[in-house]
């Protein structure tokens, strides 16, 4: 059986997008996911994304991380998949979609997607660090020489030995200015740093808002891969109308064959 798919990548953090509305894609078949993200023997990517119909939605996203196993809600992948609806005609300049957290809403223009991620009830302030779920589990930890820290090294260290099997990604940030922060992040079933992570960015903008690093609601952040925004309110604790915003980006079209 083979099967078109698309590469897509939002700030440089990079996924396999099939449209599987019709069905037929195997959806079960961790090795084979694995090895079409597998960057030296398959096409290459931090994740595969399934487009799918969802009653009463314009479509419903299911995310793969690159291990080929089925994960918590993609950021980056959800602003990827907004544009890959408005490619393939379901939405026009807004949507409203189902994800593995729940509803999301999402707006669309000049190659940028605007996201509405999960609200954040919980943040846990330790003393070296902030554990929150922004649709994913996040760990957030300052440092300094952020350009020069082994976040592959650092980041495995904590993702197996604090988080347990279940696992966390890692995110590692400095302060720039008093809006703007530089990030760089570990993820959980990709084993490694990647570019950019959406719900990572989301996580940190949040912490540090949190433990007063920062005082405003719109926070920039600088990841390898590109810039990203986030913009929030925050109420007793609680924060609300969380959106993560950034470019993304179709970069080819295949077909592969499954044997
Ligand atoms: N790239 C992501 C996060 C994807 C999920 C993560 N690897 C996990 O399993 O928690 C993003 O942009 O949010």
């Amino acid at each position: 059986m083979g099967f078109i798919f698309y590469k897509y990548q939002g700030t440089g953090n990079d996924f396999v997008m099939v449209d599987n509305r019709e069905g037929g894609f195997p959806k079960d078949d961790t090795d084979f996911i694995g090895g079409l993200c597998d960057r030296r023997f398959g096409v290459g990517a931090d994740g595969l994304i399934l487009l799918e119909d969802e009653p009463g939605y314009d479509f419903r996203m299911v995310y793969y991380n690159a291990d080929g196993n089925e994960s918590t809600m993609c950021g980056n992948g959800g602003r990827c998949i907004v544009a890959f609806a408005g490619f393939l005609g379901i939405i026009k300049n807004d949507t409203r979609f189902m994800a593995v957290d729940g509803v999301h809403r999402a707006t669309l223009g000049d190659g940028k997607v605007k996201l509405q991620m999960t609200d954040v009830d919980r943040v846990d302030v330790f003393d070296n660090y902030v554990f929150l779920d922004t649709g994913s589990p996040h760990h957030v930890q300052e440092v300094q020489e952020i350009d020069r820290f082994d976040v592959k090294l650092q980041g495995a260290k904590l993702r197996y030995g604090k988080y347990g099997k279940a696992g966390s990604n890692i995110n590692f940030v400095s302060k720039v200015d008093d809006a703007v922060f530089k990030v760089r992040t570990y993820e959980r079933g990709v084993e490694d740093e990647t570019f950019s992570c959406g719900t990572g960015v989301t996580a940190v903008a949040i912490a540090m808002h949190r433990t007063g690093k920062t005082k405003g609601n719109t926070v920039t952040l600088q990841t390898p891969g590109g810039v990203l925004r986030v913009y929030f309110d925050e109420e007793g604790g609680q924060y609300r109308n969380i959106f993560l915003e950034g470019p993304a980006k179709k970069v080819f079209r295949g077909e592969v064959d499954r044997v």
